[in-house]
């Protein structure tokens, strides 16, 4: 479980974090939803560490993180996979190489150790035998199941993901979300998701928290959005006429 208290965070004189609390279990697709610019993804660094907090504390299954140094935080980094916007694939590697990377940095398992751990990711995100591939010959749906064969690779117990449908089709977004979907159960990670997909939000949204000014204006699951009286959150999550009309049918 991952715990944050009171988290703000400010850049110069913007205060874009004013005091964040939450709780994000495991198993569960705990989201950040909100507005262009609400510190959606300030929030998610701030947990996972490449931001500091300007005040406040995060806790990853009780130990506080946010006070630790450099050397102490690297046991509680080799338990968390990341997954950011652009995939963030190193061009100059296969895809073999990209999921092998974290495992030469962290770990001292031997070659073929890591080349069965390689192949066992790549069977489950699917791309079985694209070992050899460079990222540029990937579709963006291949290169973001990639990028979650490398983020599995270490077996986290964390898992943090940056928008991850961004540039995707509808149906290939809902592989993605599938996929996350599948790995938080079935390795009962705690994943804390950035999106703004609305169909992210009513598939998978376990455990959702909307920012608004800086705020957790609300907080609920996919199944209690559909049915909020909360304005700022209506307006956001029901914005075109589409939605709204859907909504009358939940
Ligand atoms: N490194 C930084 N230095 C200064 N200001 C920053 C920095 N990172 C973010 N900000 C500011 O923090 C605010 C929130 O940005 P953030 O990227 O967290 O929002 P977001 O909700 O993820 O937005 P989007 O949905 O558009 O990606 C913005 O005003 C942004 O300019």
């Amino acid at each position: 479980m991952i715990e944050i208290k009171d988290i703000y965070k400010t850049f110069g004189e913007n205060e874009v974090l004013k005091g964040i609390s939450a709780e994000f279990k495991p198993g569960k697709n705990n989201l950040i939803i909100g507005g262009s610019g609400s510190g959606k993804t300030t929030l998610l660094k701030c947990i996972v560490g490449l931001h500091e907090p300007t005040k406040g504390q995060v806790f990853f299954d009780g130990e506080n993180f946010t006070d630790m140094n450099f050397e102490q935080r690297v046991p509680v980094r080799k338990h968390i996979g990341m997954l950011f916007q652009n995939s963030a694939l190193f061009d100059s590697m296969t895809v073999e190489q990209n999921i092998i990377f974290p495992l030469n940095l962290f770990t001292d398992m031997s070659k073929s150790e890591k080349l069965d751990r390689a192949n066992f990711c790549l069977k489950r995100v699917n791309l079985e035998g694209k070992n050899k591939l460079f990222p540029a010959e990937l579709s963006g749906g291949m290169k973001k199941r990639v990028g979650i064969a490398r983020a599995i690779s270490m077996e986290p117990k964390y898992l943090f993901v940056d928008e991850p449908n961004s540039g995707l089709d509808p149906q290939t977004s809902l592989v993605i979300d599938d996929l996350i979907n599948e790995i938080t159960q079935e390795y009962n990670t705690t994943t804390i998701i950035v999106t703004h997909d609305m169909n992210s939000v009513m598939g998978i949204g376990d455990h959702i928290i909307f920012l608004y000014q800086g705020k957790k204006w609300w907080e609920g699951s996919n199944k209690e959005i559909a049915h909020t009286e909360n304005k700022e959150l209506n307006d956001f999550v029901f914005a075109s006429k589409f939605t709204q009309a859907a909504r009358e049918k939940l």
